[in-house]
């Protein structure tokens, strides 16, 4: 998508497929308009009619029946043409949504880390969902407000210009006075946008941090950030509140009061003979008309501005750079070496890595160890172009990662994390992740994750469902051991565990060792820990501190150079036999 390309513009284009239902649901809401002049047109009627021959019920009745007839047909064709433009307005958020979707997966990895949960939801349901309105309603009124007061405009035009000249003077002002009054209303729904977003940001931190907080304490009011924009997108909405009521409130009484200006008029007109008493009487009930017509236009102005300010937070994500993708495919092989040259990071201002260089042989195993904050994560996610170097080159087999497909480096590559996600589904698919994979493959990838034992102990074994909703909860354990059975039965040529056997026992944790040793043999292989004694037989451990290399080499080496390796040795056996005691 081009950057500079405008939401409106997409919107349009979003829109093409939807012609035909918008263009039959704004001719039928046009037709409702005309049909909303017969009730009028029968008062006339009936009045000039008795005006001129006396009372005359069968004429009444015969008016009636069609004003009946046309209210019918009308709320009939209203809701034909409501139903066309809300299904384009639900086929348009789709593809939007859709769209948005597939574009955030073009977007690095590291996009995900930094928005929060809360934003990517409001952007994708809460400001998209404000569409439904737009192309639901709104057009249909926007076409009712202009096509309406022109025909009519036209009718008393031809019956006498003067007139018609007159009652645009309340027209006018009844748009531009309300308009001008509210200047500043856009910015308030920018504003809106904003507050929504970080509610649902701060709602979405608060449930899923829910145990944490009571366990201090903290009930929903003592949670500060969620007070805090609870009262935001308060005062906002009655900021909304306070500026639209006077623009409302001078329409109505502008469009209102109109009658009385025109009336007068008209009256001039009559007794100068220059307007008859039928005409005069068509006058005022057409003028009622043409002045309701513009009732709508202060609704569908806020409903604009809302809308625009709304699509902002999408446009924002639109306008993200996608992640620059290369044209290389590596060939399929057991394993890949990976190497840093002179690289260096920084998140915005923060400077983790520098001038890193690292050589990571195909086929090794090798540890990134270090204290908290060291930088050893951020240097595993860079392999996997969760976030783009800043400086130098990371590279798969001679290739800089830059220059292979992206589909070629998540082939490539398997990531282990500590924070595991499960999906609402089975076992079988939590493994497989959308995989065509069969289920002696998914089998044996759980039993190499050490995991297929407990499957089996389950009364609906692999189809046991997972999740929030209705599946079962695993322990911090199980779900790592599902992520390992993950990543094996991908079997990608370079894992990347993130303190992934950090939640099991040290039974299991050893049983996982062992079988990963196997299953990991002649893959290249890369482990962060900070439990030191899961990766004393790593080819070669790289000791990170403030984003530098400061140590590399076999446990053995390490241990017997004075260096922070064997300090962070020493302070873990230490650490391990008080644990023991
Ligand atoms: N998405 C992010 N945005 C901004 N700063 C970040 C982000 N992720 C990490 N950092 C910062 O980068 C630095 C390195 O973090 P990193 O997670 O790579 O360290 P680590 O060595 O893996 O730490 P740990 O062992 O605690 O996981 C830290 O100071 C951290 O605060």
């Amino acid at each position: 998508m081009n950057k500079k390309q405008s939401l409106l513009n997409n919107l349009f284009s979003l829109l093409k497929g939807e012609r035909i239902k918008l263009f039959v649901g704004l001719i039928l809401a046009i037709i409702c308009s005309a049909l909303s002049f017969v009730p009028y047109l029968a008062i006339y009627k009936i009045i000039y009619e008795y005006s001129q021959s006396g009372f005359n019920f069968s004429f009444i009745i015969y008016w009636a029946i069609i004003s009946i007839a046309s209210v019918i047909l009308k709320s009939l064709l209203l809701s034909i043409a409501s139903l066309c433009t809300h299904l384009s307005a639900f086929n348009t958020m789709h593809k939007l949504r859709i769209k948005v979707i597939r574009y955030m997966s073009k977007l690095n990895l590291g996009f995900f880390n930094d928005n929060s949960q809360g934003e990517i939801k409001t952007a994708l349901f809460d400001d998209i969902g404000r569409l439904e309105n737009f192309i639901g309603h709104n057009l249909i009124e926007l076409a009712q407000s202009f096509v309406v007061p022109i025909i009519l405009f036209v009718i008393l035009l031809i019956i006498q210009p003067i007139m018609a000249i007159c009652i645009l003077i309340p027209a006018v002002l009844g748009i531009f006075i309300p308009m001008k009054i509210m200047k500043g209303y856009p910015e308030l729904t920018t504003e809106f946008a904003n507050t929504i977003s970080s509610v649902n940001t701060s709602v979405n931190e608060m449930v899923s941090g829910m145990q944490v907080l009571k366990m201090y304490h903290l009930s929903a009011k003592h949670f500060k950030k969620y007070t805090n924009s609870l009262s935001l997108y308060t005062t906002c909405l009655k900021k909304m509140a306070h500026k639209s009521c006077a623009p409302i409130a001078v329409t109505v009484v502008i469009l209102d009061s109109a009658i009385l200006f025109t009336l007068p008029v008209g009256g001039f007109l009559y007794i100068n003979e220059m307007l008859s008493l039928g005409n005069y009487l068509l006058f005022i009930l057409l003028s009622m008309c043409f002045f309701s017509a513009f009732f709508n236009l202060i609704n569908i102005r806020m409903g604009i501005m809302e809308l625009k300010s709304g699509l902002t937070h999408v446009q924002k994500i639109l306008n993200l750079e996608p992640i620059s993708e290369g044209t290389i495919v590596l060939p399929k092989k057991e394993s890949y070496s990976v190497s840093f040259d002179n690289v260096s990071f920084s998140y915005s201002d923060t400077s983790v890595l520098k001038d890193v260089n690292l050589n990571i042989p195909a086929g090794s195993f090798t540890a990134f160890v270090g204290a908290s904050g060291a930088g050893k994560t951020t240097a595993a996610q860079l392999i996997g172009r969760y976030f783009d170097v800043n400086q130098g080159e990371i590279k798969i087999n001679d290739v800089n990662i830059k220059d292979l497909t992206t589909n070629s480096l998540m082939d490539t590559t398997a990531f282990v994390f500590q924070d595991i996600f499960i999906m609402d589904d089975t076992i079988f698919e939590n493994i497989a992740m959308g995989s065509n994979a069969d289920s002696s493959k998914v089998i044996e990838a759980a039993k190499g994750a050490m995991i297929h034992d407990f499957i089996m102990s389950l009364p609906k074994g692999y189809k046991t469902r997972l999740g929030d909703s209705e599946g079962i909860k695993l322990s911090g354990g199980q779900k790592q051991r599902i992520a390992i059975a993950r990543a094996i039965l991908k079997d990608s040529p370079i894992v990347i565990f993130d303190e992934a056997t950090s939640f099991s026992d040290i039974e299991n944790e050893h049983k996982i060792q062992l079988a990963l040793a196997n299953l990991l043999k002649g893959k290249t292989t890369i482990m962060i820990a900070h439990r030191l004694h899961t990766i004393v037989n790593a080819d070669n451990i790289v000791v990170f501190n403030e984003g530098k290399i400061a140590q590399q080499g076999t446990h053995d080496d390490l241990v017997n150079s004075n260096g922070i390796y064997s300090t962070m040795w020493n302070a873990y056996i230490h650490s391990s036999e008080k644990e023991a005691v």
